[in-house]
């Protein structure tokens, strides 16, 4: 199946979604908007729902993730929702020891440094995400043609988090093995794709419209470094799900130099962060690809004409792209005014409806 046919399952309605249409880089009604962290922490009827509930434990209990991954979409007319999840999730699933600590992020008891820590990382099977299967079912009868976005992060920077142990600035342990036993490397993140890809198939078969590969951490790396020792691994999870022919979203922080090979991944559409304009991105990324993005998730925090100019400069650097979301350049933070974010999805809706 090519990425333009309609995957078997997928309502009509949903597969013809000014989202779906810009991942194809079709022609819209109007921009799609979504925000990456949507369901979250600046929604008070999240903070109300998962009171006393652990972050990993509320991502396996399918109706609060059904509700959580609703709230944004209730409250902002966003035009996708996003599967409420983590990117350590499919990690416990297979058994790593890990937690997410609040206001820290995923903490890993057992560092991955050794040939003999590998052993914690065993094949994911549909049973051990059978919470996930649930959910998305559950998602897709409430959403009707609203596309629902699938995630996972990708082997680099889940590496981070399994080899630092938690989240780090210079990643010094990630790249120490990197350089330093490039072949344990290799194989640490070819088992990281494997799962990753069994992560996201699962995903995609129980209903997903299209799914995201988050490497968000990897603007750390050069790109000699980063085609070399990452984009293998990346490449090899992209082609396991391309014959579902859902659009496939790639994107990490800090990666203007890496935007070209990001797409040569295997990428339908890049997700650009707010330090490279998007008419520039689309030249380093080159035709073929549509681009998300990149209002920077601070700027929500001034005035409304701040916000307004800001988002218009985007939407005229968009202008000439074959396909584009409108989106953040990274996550919404978590002390961002809601009610921003229902504004700005309507300037974007309003300033590009044809
Ligand atoms: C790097 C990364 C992680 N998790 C994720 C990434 C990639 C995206 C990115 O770059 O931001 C992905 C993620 N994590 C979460 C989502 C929810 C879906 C959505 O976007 O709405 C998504 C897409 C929920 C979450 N994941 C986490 C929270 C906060 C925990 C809580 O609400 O109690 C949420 C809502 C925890 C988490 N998990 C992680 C971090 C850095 C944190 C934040 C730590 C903190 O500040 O408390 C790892």
């Amino acid at each position: 199946m090519s990425a333009n046919d309609r995957p078997t399952g997928q309502p009509t309605a949903t597969y013809e979604s000014a989202f779906m249409k810009a991942c194809r880089r079709e022609s819209v009604p109007h921009t799609p908007v979504w925000f990456m962290r949507q369901a979250g922490r600046s929604l008070p009827e999240y903070r109300k729902v998962r009171e006393g509930i652990p972050m990993l434990e509320s991502c396996m209990r399918p109706e609060l993730v059904a509700e959580i991954t609703l709230q944004p979409v209730r409250r902002h007319n966003v035009d996708a929702a996003i599967y409420f999840s983590d990117i350590v999730v499919p990690l416990k699933a297979i058994g790593v020891d890990l937690d997410i600590k609040p206001g820290v992020g995923p903490v890993v008891e057992k560092p991955i440094r050794s040939r003999a820590d590998l052993a914690q990382l065993r094949d994911l099977t549909p049973e051990d995400v059978a919470y996930v299967t649930e959910a998305i079912g559950l998602l897709t009868a409430e959403l009707g043609e609203t596309p629902l976005i699938g995630f996972a992060g990708a082997p680099f920077t889940l590496a981070s988090y399994l080899v630092e142990g938690g989240p780090s600035r210079n990643h010094e342990h990630t790249k120490a093995l990197m350089y330093g036993d490039p072949q344990l490397w290799a194989e640490l993140l070819d088992r990281l794709a494997e799962i990753t890809a069994a992560f996201l198939k699962v995903q995609i078969e129980a209903g997903a419209s299209a799914v995201q590969l988050f490497d968000s951490w990897v603007g750390a790396l050069a790109p000699a470094d980063y085609r070399r020792s990452v984009m293998p691994a990346s490449t090899k999870v992209f082609e396991a799900v391309k014959s579902y022919g859902v659009p496939r979203i790639h994107f990490g922080v800090g990666t203007g130099e890496l935007l070209g090979l990001m797409g040569e991944a295997g990428a339908d559409v890049v997700g650009v962060d707010w330090r490279v304009p998007l008419d520039e991105a689309a030249r380093r990324v080159g035709p073929g690809k549509a681009l998300q993005g990149n209002l920077d998730p601070a700027v929500l925090f001034s005035t409304t004409e701040a916000v307004e100019t800001k988002t218009q400069e985007i939407l005229d650097a968009a202008a000439g792209l074959e396909g584009h979301i409108f989106n953040l350049g990274h996550g919404v933070l978590p002390s961002t005014e809601p009610d921003a974010l229902t504004r700005l999805v309507e300037y974007v809706h309003t300033r590009t409806a044809r």
